[in-house]
């Protein structure tokens, strides 16, 4: 949060609350929900399923308006509770970029990859002509690793793997120079080592072009790969359970559902597998002492 204490966070959820109407009634996805991300930060938004992670997401990017709470840009209340700003809403859009699981989804199947990526340039006016926008484009493909380049402008998405499918939307994401992009479970439908590919590309993004990430993820090995030098926070029933440096969360955690989450991680980690075995000797020894370890069956 060092950006803070010069020019204010770049983008503030101040008590978020989401409530959805259902036929089965309310229910309250988001629930006072306050996070800052400073320029050029990574924060991970870690939770189960169901925690209300993509609700947030939405609501940082501005695709769902909150039934509560307050979502600064830059220090602006860009929902303009009262008078809504049009244009300043349209700028918050173009810099926050919203990513979704799911690359089938979001891309159209009947699009190339050119075509993709031109519309939003020539759509905002950030190229004039045909050889300028092969040109951004070009650059775009070779910032997502896909390269060279012009392999991959005709292709469609049912002629590339879902990791190339990633790395599209991430180049579309790119088109509009965001600030921030909001990836929210990017990863989560690729083979581990094609998802360590993708996490090396947006690492590089974030330290090359300085664009802020919040990524959301249920699985906290991921989290500590790729936010290691940021916040992450713990969602679980809407609420936000705890919040902090991503490494003093992951190497202490307080909150009883982050501990779960924890045990959670595959031993892959070395780091994480250390951390488990102490938890569990230290359960064991508070057993051995009379006290019932967390979660234990009553006797
Ligand atoms: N449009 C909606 N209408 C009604 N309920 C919704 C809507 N969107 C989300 N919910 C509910 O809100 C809660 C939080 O959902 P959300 O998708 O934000 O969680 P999540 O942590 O992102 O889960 P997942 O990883 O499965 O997407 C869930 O109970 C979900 O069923």
């Amino acid at each position: 949060m060092a950006d803070e204490a010069t020019s204010g966070p770049l983008l503030e959820l101040d008590r978020i609350t989401q409530v959805f109407s259902t036929r089965r009634g309310e229910v309250r996805a988001v629930d006072d929900v306050t996070l800052r991300l400073g320029v050029g930060e990574v924060m991970c938004l870690v939770g189960q399923s169901g925690s209300g992670k993509s609700t947030t997401a939405k609501i940082a990017s501005g695709l769902l308006r909150p039934s509560e709470g307050v979502v600064r840009f830059e220090g602006e209340d860009i929902l303009g509770q009262r008078r809504p700003d049009k244009s300043r809403f349209k700028r918050f859009r173009r810099a926050v970029q919203y990513v979704h699981q799911d690359p089938y989804a979001s891309l159209n199947p009947i699009q190339d990859v050119y075509s993709t990526l031109s519309a939003p340039l020539r759509r905002h006016g950030l190229v004039k002509n045909r050889s300028q926008a092969r040109e951004r484009v070009a650059e775009l493909l070779a910032q997502v690793g896909l390269t060279p380049p012009e392999t991959f402008m005709p292709k469609f998405p049912h002629q590339m793997s879902g990791g190339q499918r990633q790395r599209v939307a991430v180049a579309r994401a790119l088109t509009l120079e965001p600030r921030l992009i909001i990836a929210d479970e990017a990863t989560s439908m690729l083979d581990v080592s094609i998802r360590i590919g993708l996490l090396g590309m947006l690492t590089k993004l974030r330290t090359e072009l300085g664009v802020g990430f919040m990524f959301i993820t249920h699985d906290l090995a991921m989290a500590k790969y790729f936010g290691a030098e940021g916040d992450i926070a713990v969602m679980h029933e809407g609420k936000i359970v705890e919040y902090g440096p991503t490494l003093r969360v992951i190497g202490d955690p307080q909150d009883a559902y982050t501990q779960a989450l924890l045990e959670a991680v595959p031993e892959a980690d070395p780091d994480l597998a250390r951390r488990k075995r102490a938890a569990r000797t230290a359960a064991k020894a508070a057993n051995a002492d009379g006290a019932p370890a967390s979660g234990a069956p009553a006797a």
